[in-house]
């Protein structure tokens, strides 16, 4: 493939792909976490870690220049999309303890690798101000979401997941 041009030129062609791609990376990166939390008191829901995420990436937003309101809306999407995974393999483990997975990765290891995943995704949310505040937005991210899904091979679950990570990228804040 041919290298993406950098800065302006990219934005104006105006592709939800980066960031259609960093939340696919995210709803992927759900499977260790529910691998870590599995058989563990850490529950699927933890709200002061969510308040911790959704603090960080408006800081950085703001850091960048960019919407940090914007950004937090985009994030609570994000979230829930990470917990439908979740959900999604504990019915499965449930359901069959023999799929159950037989190692638990460190939640904080993890955690540092969802933390980096979701500054990529900040800086993502920022380049694509201009194309998520277009009347073409919702046939990008169709597109992107389309060529994500297909590129990564992802299954019923993170399709879905994928799905729920997206319907705030094109909406428009309050004026
Ligand atoms: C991913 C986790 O599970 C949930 C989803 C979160 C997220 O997507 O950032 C944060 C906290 C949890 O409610 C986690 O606990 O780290």
């Amino acid at each position: 493939a041919v290298a993406a041009p950098a800065g302006s030129a990219r934005v104006q062609q105006g592709t939800l792909r980066p960031l259609v791609d960093l939340s696919a990376q995210r709803v992927l990166v759900a499977d260790e976490v529910a691998a870590a939390k599995w058989g563990t008191d850490s529950p699927i829901d933890d709200p002061a870690r969510e308040r911790e995420v959704l603090e960080a990436v408006a800081r950085q937003a703001e850091e960048l220049g960019a919407d940090p309101v914007a950004t937090s809306r985009i994030f609570r999407d994000q979230i829930e999309a990470s917990k439908v995974v979740q959900r999604g393999l504990y019915g499965r483990w449930d359901a069959d303890p023999s799929q159950a997975p037989t190692e638990r990765p460190d939640l904080g290891r993890v955690r540092l690798e969802i933390n980096r995943i979701n500054g990529e995704l900040v800086r993502a949310i920022a380049d694509s101000a201009a194309v998520r505040e277009s009347p073409s937005c919702v046939g990008h991210l169709t597109a992107g979401a389309a060529a994500v899904v297909h590129g990564r091979r992802l299954d019923p679950l993170h399709t879905v997941a994928l799905g729920r990570s997206l319907p705030s990228v094109c909406e428009r804040g309050a004026p």
